[in-house]
């Protein structure tokens, strides 16, 4: 991993707790989503984020760019604590970062045309506005594949493919230096995927973006990514590049979610396949988060909470389990 200061945006610590219903004077029993998670994307540096379902991908998605507040630990941009900045401030650092959702027509306001979409960023931050806005909108509409005079249509002219890429013509209206980008390709098509997730990385390349790819498409993160992050009911369980972990998954939660990919399964390494649902994240089990469907656990392993320690041998490898050492 580069060193602390090389990273464009940190999370140290992030803890992320939401509150289920109480009752009427209550605020209900505290469920934590995010638990210590430390992430680091450095710029132009595509990370991404796995797990399964309801392990917290999104939640640290809009936590990372403060859409969210955090119940405990920081987030940095350029060094700066997000939390602490002075509105001013804070708005002036949004202009660099963005999000893409995974549904551009939820996100996308059906009776405004896209070009007015686009160009609402350049306004709100005061980077153009007129002509010279329109011009812009026009590039960018060029710069994801589409046609520039389709700025005066309506989202709903659109194929699920294009209004993805209206989705990220608008996330680049800013010129951001960091995207988070959530799932942004499982609602379309297949066919259509590979179009978007091509575009993404063609983007990314071009304009040197820093990118955190949260997606359940291990193929896909596998094609996009220079690093993964693992998750597990809101914990890291392992991070790496993404070259090392598709080539020799460490931790037995990520050697089984690989298994769980024909074609990703690693003839080396042991793994089992995921048995199970994955328990509550409002009761996780003690210890070690993954234990209780780990073909590998040992009582020590109910004990503690392993760490994020970097795996010997491994260069910038980092994985959390007891038993790290002498896995098979
Ligand atoms: N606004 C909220 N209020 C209460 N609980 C929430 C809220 N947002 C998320 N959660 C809970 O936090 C946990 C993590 O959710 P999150 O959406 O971050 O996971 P995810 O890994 O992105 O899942 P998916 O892949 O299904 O999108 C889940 O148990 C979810 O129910």
């Amino acid at each position: 991993m580069n060193a602390p200061q090389d990273a464009l945006v940190r999370g140290e610590g992030i803890t992320r707790a939401f509150h289920r219903r109480g009752g009427l004077f209550s605020r209900g029993t505290p469920m934590l989503a995010l638990r210590g998670i430390d992430i680091a994307v450095n710029r132009g540096e595509a990370v991404g984020v796995v797990g399964e379902s309801g392990c917290g991908k999104s939640t640290l998605g809009r936590v990372m760019l403060r859409l969210l507040p955090l119940t405990d630990g920081r987030v940095l941009f350029e060094g700066e604590d997000l939390a602490t900045l002075p509105a001013a401030r804070l708005r002036a650092l949004r202009r660099r970062m963005q999000l893409v959702f995974q549904d551009p027509y939820g996100s996308l306001d059906p009776r405004r045309t896209v070009g007015a979409q686009i160009a609402d960023g350049m306004v709100i931050h005061g980077l153009a506005t007129g002509t010279e806005a329109a011009d812009r909108v026009a590039a960018l509409l060029r710069q994801v594949g589409l046609d520039p005079d389709h700025a005066k249509r309506l989202p709903h002219e659109f194929s699920g493919g294009q209004r993805q890429r209206i989705a990220v013509a608008r996330a680049l209206s800013t010129q951001p230096d960091f995207i988070v980008a959530d799932e942004p390709v499982s609602a379309l098509d297949v066919s259509i995927q590979a179009q978007v997730v091509n575009l993404l990385a063609d983007l990314r390349a071009e304009l040197g973006l820093a990118l955190m790819f949260i997606s359940h498409d291990l193929h896909v993160v596998r094609h996009l990514c220079d690093r993964v992050v693992v998750m597990y009911l809101g914990r890291v369980m392992e991070e790496g590049s993404a070259a090392e972990i598709f080539r020799a998954p460490a931790h037995p939660y990520t050697r089984a979610l690989l298994a769980a990919t024909p074609s990703l399964r690693h003839r080396g390494a042991a793994a089992a396949p995921l048995a199970g649902e994955v328990p509550s994240i409002a009761r996780p089990p003690s210890g070690c988060v993954f234990r209780t469907r780990c073909a590998f656990a040992q009582p020590r392993c109910a004990e503690a909470v392993p760490t994020l320690e970097p795996l010997p041998g491994a260069g910038a490898r980092r994985i959390a389990c007891h038993r790290a050492a002498e896995l098979p």
